[in-house]
């Protein structure tokens, strides 16, 4: 299995964002890093602003006011692998051609080997002619996670890659992601203790209105945990706890 050859990739440094729908302030003044090289997972109620932060670091929305660049100070542009809550694959493209289309339409060569080993990592082997209307939900999920990890990007955004996947595969494919993304720098935004426990160095809740940063806590152990790591129940039973006061 082909890895990135990454040393240091850059880490995310977010300075006084701020961001208004209309009346509605959604975070104001919010600053964070994420280390170079950290898998940090973002936490927080439905609808408190995880997926707007993700997007305005992704480049794909403007925040009202704030900065968002690398920990080396330059923007993030051109280095960032994102995946949506939505797979948006293309429905007339073949699975294969879904995959790697971002680096075809830079204009670089299809690298197949690392194609065809993602599918058949991700449980696809085989399926790389198929359109994207004769897969499940599940499976059009992992074949998003294929195109995300293709990439090889030093930064990955992800905003809750795994939620359509049954118990087992979530695990395996929680498994993979973390094997190949364990050089570089990532966000995960997820919904489930457990996820964000065995996958991540450190954790980060966002809550309130306007939303801050309330909890980071850094899990120890190297991540993926096992289900039973002690690390990992510990974490998860104090996140839970955390979450649900936020909430209260
Ligand atoms: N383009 C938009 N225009 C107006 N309001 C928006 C827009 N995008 C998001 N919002 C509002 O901003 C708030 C935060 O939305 P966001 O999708 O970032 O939340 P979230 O924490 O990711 O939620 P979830 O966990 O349900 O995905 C919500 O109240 C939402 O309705």
């Amino acid at each position: 299995m082909k890895k990135s050859s990454l040393s240091a990739p850059a880490g995310i440094q977010v300075r006084n964002l701020t961001l208004h729908f209309g009346k509605q302030v959604i975070f104001d003044s919010l600053s964070f890093d994420i280390d170079s090289g950290s898998f940090v997972a973002l936490l927080g109620a439905s609808g408190v602003g995880k997926t707007s932060l993700l997007r305005i670091i992704a480049g794909l929305a403007s925040p009202t006011s704030g900065t968002v660049c690398g920990s080396d100070g330059q923007p993030l542009t051109g280095r960032i692998a994102w995946m949506g809550q939505q797979d948006l694959l293309y429905p007339w493209l073949t699975v294969a051609e879904n995959i790697t289309l971002a680096p075809r339409l830079r204009g670089e060569k299809v690298d197949q080997p690392w194609a065809d080993s993602l599918l058949e990592r991700v449980g696809l082997a085989g399926k790389q002619a198929l359109l994207p209307a004769a897969l499940s939900g599940g499976m059009r999920q992992r074949v998003a996670i294929a195109r995300t990890l293709y990439q090889r990007q030093p930064i990955v955004l992800m905003d809750e890659p795994f939620s359509a996947l049954d118990t087992v595969t979530r695990a395996k494919v929680q498994a993979l992601a973390s094997e190949l993304l364990s050089d570089h720098t990532v966000l995960l935004i997820t919904h489930d203790p457990m996820e964000a426990c065995r996958l991540s160095h450190r954790l980060m809740t966002l809550s309130g209105h306007p939303a801050q940063i309330t909890n980071t806590q850094v899990i120890a152990g190297t991540p993926p945990r096992a289900p039973d790591d002690p690390h990992l129940l510990y974490s998860q039973g104090k996140l839970l706890q955390q979450l649900m006061s936020a909430e209260a």
